[in-house]
């Protein structure tokens, strides 16, 4: 694969170690057919090896499920019931992974299939595991290719569009950037496609409500589209809290992310992982504590995730994936960090090797206790 592909890609990107890209349905879906656009997908797919090869993790939110449904099922009116765009959907999303898959299969990648509802990116034990899972393929060199569970959510508990989904599947696995593929090259001052007049901007620094005025809904005449730029920027808005930067840009030639001539770069407030250690200090209740000896303390305030043989006492209820205090041998608060076993567990563990975690609890989450990158030290 040549790297020669990827030298037009915006700074952002380039710079980006873990990158989410979301493909709307019009982009997956060849409009005449009703039926996948495999040409399309194998150009983007060879895009995605490209980044690859530098050794980045880039994660696939793809639309087109219910487009491709709806047509396999016969399904052509305009306006379908909530239960006919679900069975669309059940019935697309298959024929939508495989034609991901054969895609993929050119330039000798695997694909994984993540389907993820609201409460997945909400409840934080579900969060969790998706995103052990989601790592776990990157580390096996899987693309994991997300859409939302469309057949099993209701009006009022789904995203609806995945564009925020994209977002928050993008602040799952840290991204550093947010790649959203559209039918346009990026944000407008206005609609262009009411508004003539309209002007493109490559960069927005900072977003507030004069940004998101500008941004309206779908493509109607496409038909295919959700949200229109109003959910791009509603994406950019949480990807930026979560430090991530958003590049909306056309999908529409058979290279995207080679050829992209023009984009709207979204600044993010912080970096991913400045966001994400500030969440973890600030905005989390500890559940429990975790007393450490010296020299366990002295490990963390070196960058060294916590084990257990450096625990000397637990205080508090807590299961994996919640919030603790890491508290000094004078009692002072060193860190805070998301655990991976419960408080349980770590009783039965502490002060002792990881290679025991096994043999002691029957199964192992990990060598560590809490993994630095999960930890803020105070
Ligand atoms: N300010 C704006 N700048 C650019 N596009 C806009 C703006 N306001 C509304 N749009 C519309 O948003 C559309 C893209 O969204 P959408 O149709 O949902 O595509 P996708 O399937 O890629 O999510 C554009 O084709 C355009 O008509
Ligand atoms: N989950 C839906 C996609 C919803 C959606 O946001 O579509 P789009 O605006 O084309 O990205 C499907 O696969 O049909």
């Amino acid at each position: 694969m040549s790297l020669d592909a990827i030298k037009s890609l915006p700074d952002v990107l380039a710079s980006a170690k873990r990158i989410t890209i979301k493909v709307g349905s019009a982009l997956v879906v060849d409009a005449g057919s009703g039926v996948a656009d495999a040409a399309w997908m194998r150009g983007l797919a060879q895009d995605i090896a490209a980044l690859m090869a530098q050794g980045k993790s880039v994660l696939l939110v793809s639309s087109g499920a219910g487009a491709l449904g709806r047509r396999y099922l016969g399904l052509t009116r305009k306006k379908l019931k909530l239960d006919e765009k679900q069975a669309a959907a059940a019935a697309g999303q298959p024929r939508l992974m495989s034609a991901w898959e054969e895609a993929f299969q050119t330039v000798s990648l695997k694909t994984a299939q993540v389907l993820l509802t609201r409460e997945d990116t909400e409840k934080r034990r579900r969060w969790l595991n998706a995103r052990a899972t989601v790592d776990t393929l990157f580390d096996l060199g899987c693309v994991p290719i997300v859409n939302e569970n469309d057949t099993v959510v209701t009006e009022e508990i789904r995203y609806g569009d995945n564009d925020r989904l994209a977002a928050r599947a993008a602040q799952l696995v840290r991204s550093e950037a947010l790649v959203l593929l559209s039918d346009i090259d990026g944000l407008y001052t206005d609609d262009p496609r009411r508004n003539a007049s309209a002007e493109h901007i490559p960069l927005v620094e900072k977003l507030d409500a004069s940004i998101e005025a500008m941004a309206g809904g779908a493509n109607a005449q496409a038909g295919v589209g959700t949200g229109g730029m109003a959910t791009k920027i509603a994406a950019a808005k949480i990807a930026g809290s979560a430090g991530c930067a958003t590049i909306i840009a056309s999908g529409q030639t058979i290279r995207p992310l080679s050829n992209m001539a023009r984009f709207t770069v979204i600044r993010p407030q912080a970096s991913a992982s400045a966001a994400y250690k500030a969440w973890i200090a600030g905005t989390v209740v500890p559940a429990g504590k975790l007393m450490l000896d010296d020299g366990a303390v002295r490990a963390l305030r070196n960058g060294k995730s916590l084990l257990p043989s450096g625990i000397v006492e637990i205080t508090g209820q807590f299961d994996k994936g919640d919030s603790v205090s890491i508290i000094s041998p004078a009692g002072d608060e060193v860190a805070r960090g998301i655990v991976t076993y419960s408080a349980e567990a770590i009783r039965a563990i502490r002060g002792r090797g990881s290679h025991d975690i096994e043999g002691i609890l029957g199964y192992t989450s990990g060598d560590e206790v809490i993994h630095r990158d999960d930890m803020a030290l105070v």
